[in-house]
């Protein structure tokens, strides 16, 4: 019989509204159905809201995983999906273990006609025990499609269809006349793992607007080690940037604001992507500015400095 770990962790796949409360809370964790011969075990690390969700709560399902994966088939861990891209990603940087893990949530709660968790359930588990899934590293699967940690990104506050992000899926399960069908559209790539022993460095997102004369900048820089700006278009920012990230004492990473495409240095006018590289900024490639912030920590609490950052992050080491 396959075995299959079930993490659950909370979210809306958990939620029912609370009696008394103001809304909807975690209560009742998901029960897989619809796999009557597969061996289910379950752990629940933690019960939150995923917005409560910390990089040190990441930490800690990264270490029970790579305590207990060698034990299982397939490790499907449920989460709210507000932060499941950055739990996601952040596994995928740092889990080490070849069984395969899979993380989906639900947009619908257990009482709504339109719940949409016990189908994201069986669907994750599914990919999770797939033979193809084997060397992908953590992945997502939402209403049958299955991402990349790396690009996968919440695209919709409501819809059932809440999971996107550039290029798109890198599979697809669906559930034919002869049982699931699953199809991957990449091969497994390899990938580095970091592993740092806590998560110490504090970073900061700055998000970027017309007219930003780089208001809050310094009290970030001054309470952080590392600082990532969701700037403008292929990571442009205004002029009064460029002497704050030239003299900036700690490293600065530059997203993009924009949904789709990587940071790209071209722009020379002061405040353009070129002039912030020129003072010393890390463009992050094709990550969004929340992952950004992520790759960030794991470098700085691993004691990388500014070369071995801008290394990882231009090569797309991760
Ligand atoms: N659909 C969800 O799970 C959203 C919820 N707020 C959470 O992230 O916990």
């Amino acid at each position: 019989m396959p075995r299959l770990a079930l993490i659950n962790t909370g979210g809306t796949i958990a939620s029912r509204p609370d009696p008394g409360g103001a809304g909807l809370t975690p209560q009742t964790p998901p029960q897989l159905q619809g796999l009557p011969d597969v061996d289910v075990t379950t752990f629940q690390p933690f019960t939150l809201p995923s917005p409560h969700v910390t990089p040190q709560h990441m930490h800690a399902l990264r270490a029970l995983i790579e305590r207990e994966a060698q034990h299982f088939d397939g490790v499907v861990v449920t989460h709210g999906t507000d932060t499941l891209e950055e739990t996601a990603f952040f596994l995928h940087l740092t889990l080490g273990t070849h069984t395969p893990v899979v993380l989906t949530g639900s947009m619908r709660h257990a009482e709504e006609l339109s719940w949409d968790g016990p189908g994201n359930l069986l669907d994750a588990a599914q990919v999770a025990l797939h033979p193809a899934t084997q060397g992908r590293g953590p992945l997502a699967v939402f209403g049958g499609d299955v991402f990349d940690a790396r690009t996968v990104t919440k695209v919709h506050t409501t819809a059932v269809d809440a999971f996107g992000g550039y290029p798109g899926p890198i599979g697809r399960i669906d559930h034919g006349p002869h049982g699931a069908e699953l199809r991957y559209f990449a091969r497994p790539e390899t990938r580095p793992v970091f592993g740092p022993d806590t998560i110490t460095a504090r970073v900061e997102i700055l998000y970027a607007y017309a007219g930003w004369q780089g208001e809050g900048f310094a009290e970030a820089a001054a309470r952080a080690q590392g600082l990532v700006i969701a700037a403008l278009g292929t990571g442009n920012l205004p002029p009064e940037l460029l002497p704050l990230i030239q003299e900036s004492p700690v490293p600065v990473v530059i997203a993009t604001r924009t949904h789709a495409g990587p940071v790209l240095p071209v722009y020379g006018y002061a405040g353009g992507g070129a002039t912030l590289v020129r003072a010393g900024a890390v463009p992050a490639s094709f990550l969004n500015a929340h992952k950004a912030r992520l790759l960030l920590m794991i470098l700085l609490s691993l004691g990388a400095g500014r070369d071995e950052i801008a290394r990882v992050f231009r090569d797309g080491a991760f």
